[in-house]
């Protein structure tokens, strides 16, 4: 049997070969409206009419061949046959955005020269339809001399024509090369002009509506106000409408708690589901609905093609730490987590550039940290309005995100100017049209990200929550004795004490910072089992975490272990995908190294300072 054939989705950025992918092989690679998404090779099963399967690749966007950023280089090295334990690929799937035709005609001559099978998905014509286009795809298939299908990815339009074409493509292999295709730039932008003009039967300028938004949305000063306030409201969504949500699901916890304790025996079995599982790991899943608020938000921005515009607001900025608007989509992703928003970073073309971007990545308020605020805050900060509806506590969790905003601001600045000299680069991006976010691929987003942390909180919080247990629980104690005393946890605890008392930490805040490098959010569940196993307050004990917390812990102290997480590089998986970005563990020990001198600083300052001013 021969090898199955191969067809690959090629194009500019943000021409939806994602989303043809997702709609042709059932996947669910991210899709969203801007350019630089997908920044690896995804592979996938297509299968064509006749029932043989083809593996069909989604890679990066890209202007050109010969770009430089790490992302287009995938694509240039799996499609010239260079990428290492791949073959060229048989047929080609060009993807064009017909309501962009021009600047994407550019990158398809480069394509054709190949002189490879290639098929043209002519996708997006909803959007020319919209925009007061009428297209003329048999005119377009006359000048590129190859098949165009007109698609729309996202209503599965199309596929049966493209799949059929893509068959056709793989038997009638083009024997004559291209060889009439411009070589220079100047020369292919000019046929790109004739042939888009070629294949526009009509056009009314509908133009209007969008631009008119952008003037508002990028305007210089109502620009900033406007993504200012939208973050700001974000934050108050995070508690305002979870709250109702979180009180349900602590309340389950509680009472599934309780029938355990009502009807196990006493006995190890009992303390390990009531201490270990449910205070401990539950403590960490009540935060499902704020996750779930804030990621309702960063998929609508991405989805409505505001992300693109937010970065454009943040060039000058950017600039003036020595980064480009370039760098805010990879750190905006890092709001989710810093991995994805490093593997993000390989759009970014200048090396260094890129490098001071993966170093301030973890300095982003990731998701996994939402918890461990969410708890303190609920614990100390009282649930009063400061006036206009604003609550208090959503206003110090806006506060933590900003603080590290500002924090991998300030250290852009010094590494720009120290290890990752050099000049700002310039930023080109392309502002996307916006789109009405589709539900279901809202609700397929927030399905998915509810998911990833579901599945954390069953296995990497599971189990370095479940460790901890075991650490806390034995030796046992002698009566009289406090458990947390007895354990090789209290061992563990007194140890790193001397360290972290200085910057107001107490024990227990000691002890979770340690399994929290497995998941941030184990901060919390460390906090509950430790807490939960070492109570003396049977009554207290049975409350939860944030009851434990706001009842031993002072105000400095909170403030302090809040702002040494703004800080903190807890997080083993950002460090391994740091290495492998960076090639080496050079950069990911100097970032672990900074991160971990700022937390401490941070945390001192804020503890003294708050102790000072008698809080
Ligand atoms: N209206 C409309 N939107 C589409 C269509 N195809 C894709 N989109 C949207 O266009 C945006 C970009 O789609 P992606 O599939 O992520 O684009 P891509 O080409 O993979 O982009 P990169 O990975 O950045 O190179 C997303 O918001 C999609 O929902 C289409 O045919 N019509
Ligand atoms: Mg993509």
């Amino acid at each position: 049997m021969s090898r199955k054939r191969t067809a690959a989705l090629l194009g500019n950025p943000n021409s939806g070969k994602s989303a043809l992918f997702n709609a042709l092989t059932g996947a669910r690679q991210k899709i969203a409206n801007y350019a630089g998404v997908t920044v690896e090779r995804k592979a996938g099963r297509l299968v064509l009419p006749s029932g043989e399967p083809v593996e069909l690749l989604d890679l990066p966007g890209s202007y050109s061949f010969d770009a430089a950023s790490p992302d287009e280089a995938v694509t240039r090295d799996v499609v010239k046959g260079t990428f290492e334990g791949e073959a060229v690929p048989d047929v080609i799937i060009l993807v064009l955005d017909a309501a962009n035709l021009e600047q994407h005609l550019v990158f398809a001559q480069e394509v054709l020269e190949l002189g490879r099978p290639t098929v043209v998905a002519l996708n997006m014509v909803d959007l020319a339809e919209r925009d007061g286009l009428t297209l003329d795809p048999a005119a377009l298939s006359q000048a590129l001399g190859v098949p165009v299908i007109p698609t729309v990815a996202v209503r599965r339009k199309g596929l049966a024509e493209l799949t059929d074409a893509i068959a056709e493509a793989e038997t009638h292999a083009d024997e004559e090369a291209h060889t009439r295709w411009h070589v220079t730039l100047p020369e292919r932008r000019l046929s790109a002009k004739h042939m888009a003009r070629a294949a526009i039967l009509s056009k009314s300028t509908r133009h209007t509506i969008e631009n008119g938004v952008d003037r508002v949305l990028l305007n210089p000063w109502i620009g900033p106000f406007i993504l200012f306030s939208l973050l700001f409201v974000v934050f108050q969504a995070v508690f305002a409408w979870a709250t109702p949500f979180a009180d349900a699901l602590e309340g389950g916890v509680g009472v599934i708690s309780q029938g355990v304790s009502d009807t196990l025996p006493e006995g190890l079995l009992r303390d390990f589901l009531t201490e270990g599982v449910l205070a401990g790991v539950g403590s960490v899943v009540v935060f499902l609905p704020q996750i779930i608020i804030l990621f309702f938000f960063i998929l609508v921005m991405e989805a409505s093609g505001y992300m693109a515009r937010a970065a454009f607001l943040m060039d000058r900025l950017m600039a003036s730490v020595g980064l480009s608007g370039r760098s805010f989509i990879p750190l905006l992703s890092s709001f989710a987590c810093a991995i994805p928003g490093i593997m993000a970073t390989r759009s970014i073309s200048d090396p260094k550039d890129r490098l001071t971007t993966i170093l301030i990545a973890p300095l982003m308020t990731c998701s996994a940290r939402l918890p461990v605020y969410a708890v303190v805050i609920a614990a100390v900060i009282p649930q009063t309005s400061v006036g206009l509806g604003v609550g208090l506590q959503g206003l110090v969790l806006f506060a933590l995100y900003v603080a590290g905003i500002v924090g991998a601001m300030a250290v852009a600045l010094v590494l720009r100017r120290t290890v990752t000299k050099g000049a700002a680069s310039g930023f080109i991006m392309e502002l996307p049209r916006y789109q009405l976010p589709r539900l279901k691929d809202l609700l397929i987003g927030l399905w998915q990200r509810a998911w990833v942390f579901l599945r954390r909180a069953g296995t990497i919080i599971f189990v370095a929550t479940i460790a901890l247990w075991v650490l806390l629980s034995f030796p046992k104690a002698e009566a009289g004795e406090s458990q947390l005393d007895a354990s090789f946890a209290g061992a563990i605890a007194d140890t790193l004490h001397p360290v972290l008392a200085p910057v107001g930490f107490n024990r227990e805040m000691s002890l979770a910072i340690v399994p929290a490098i497995a998941a941030r959010e184990v901060a919390v569940s460390a906090l509950a089992t430790t807490y939960a196993v070492d109570a003396e307050d049977e009554e207290l004990a049975a409350q939860g975490v944030t009851a434990q917390i706001a009842a031993l812990w002072s105000l400095p102290t909170a403030l302090a272990f809040l702002a040494w997480f703004v800080f903190a590089p807890q997080c083993l998986s950002t460090i391994a995908v740091a290495r492998r970005e960076t090639n080496g563990w050079k950069w990911p020990a100097v970032m672990v190294g900074y991160l971990f001198a700022l937390a401490w600083l941070a945390a001192g300052a804020t503890y003294w300072i708050a102790v000072s001013l008698g809080l």
